[in-house]
C-alpha cells in the first residue's frame, strides 16, 4: 500500500478539488480521515461527484466547521491519533488533511504530527493569489522541519508566473503544477484541467 497526503497552506486553498483530480489520475482510493462540518456537502461526497472513484468512510465525523480540535470539544469527544492510522486499501491511496499545517486535532497534536507520523509523501497545495509566498513558505519550512518528505508544491488559481517560481527557487521545490480556477466544476473538466499537474512526478512517490 503506498499513500499520498494532500495538505494545503490553509483551509479553502482547493485540496478537496484537486484531491479529486489527482485520485481519479491515479486510479486511486481517497480518504478523509477527519471531517469537521456536516452541513454541506463534505469533503468526501464532493470528491465521490468530482471524480466518481472509491473512498474511505471518515474516521472521525464532526459536526461544527471549525478547528477539529473544536469540533471535537464540541461533541464531547477527544480526537485520538491512534484511531488515525493509515488504512490500509488495494492500489494507491490519497489522503486529505483538514485545513493548513498547523490545525490542531487535539490540545496536544497538530495535524503535522500525524503526518509525520505516517511517514508518506506530501503534496502542498497552494494558492497563487497574493499571500501565498509566505503561506507557502511557512509551510515547506514545517513539513521540513518535521521530517516529512515533500513531493513539491500543486498551485491553484490564475497563473503568478513571478510568484510562483519565487517560491520553487527559494524554497528548493518541485513546481507540480497549476490548477486553474474552473468556472463549473465538473468531473470531465476537473480530469481535463488535470493534464496540467505533473501527475508522473506525484506516481514515482508512490
Ligand atoms: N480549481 C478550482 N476551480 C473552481 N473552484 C475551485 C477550484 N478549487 C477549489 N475551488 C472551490 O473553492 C472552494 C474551496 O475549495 P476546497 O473545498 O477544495 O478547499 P479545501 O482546501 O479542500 O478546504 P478544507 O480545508 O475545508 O478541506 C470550494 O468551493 C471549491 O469548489
Ligand atoms: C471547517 C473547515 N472547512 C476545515 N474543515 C477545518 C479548518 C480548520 C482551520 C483552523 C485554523 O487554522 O484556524
Ligand atoms: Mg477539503
Amino acid at each position: 500500500m503506498s499513500a499520498l497526503v494532500i495538505v494545503g497552506t490553509d483551509t479553502g486553498v482547493g485540496k478537496t478539488v484537486f484531491s479529486a483530480g489527482l485520485t481519479a489520475a491515479l486510479n486511486a482510493t481517497y480518504w478523509k480521515p477527519v471531517q469537521s462540518g456536516l452541513e454541506d456537502a463534505t469533503d468526501t461526497e464532493t470528491v465521490c461527484t468530482l471524480s466518481g472513484v472509491d473512498v474511505l468512510p471518515e474516521a472521525y465525523r464532526l459536526n461544527m466547521p471549525a478547528s477539529p480540535h473544536l469540533s471535537a470539544e464540541d461533541m464531547g469527544i477527544e480526537i485520538d491519533l491512534s484511531r488515525l492510522a493509515l488504512p490500509q486499501v488495494d492500489g494507491p491511496l490519497v489522503v486529505e488533511g483538514a485545513g493548513g499545517l498547523m490545525v490542531p486535532l487535539n490540545r496536544k497534536s497538530y495535524y503535522l504530527d500525524l503526518i509525520a507520523q505516517w511517514q508518506a509523501p506530501v503534496v502542498l497545495v497552494a494558492r497563487t493569489a497574493l499571500g501565498t509566498i509566505n503561506h507557502t513558505t511557512l509551510s515547506l519550512m514545517a513539513l521540513r522541519s518535521a521530517g516529512s518528505e515533500v513531493v513539491g508544491v500543486a498551485f491553484v488559481g490564475d497563473p503568478e508566473p513571478d510568484v510562483e517560481q519565487t517560491i520553487v527557487e527559494m524554497s528548493k521545490v518541485r513546481h507540480l503544477g497549476r490548477l486553474p480556477y474552473l468556472g463549473v466544476l465538473t468531473q470531465q473538466g476537473l480530469s481535463d484541467a488535470f493534464s496540467s499537474i505533473d501527475v508522473a512526478t506525484i506516481r514515482r512517490f508512490l
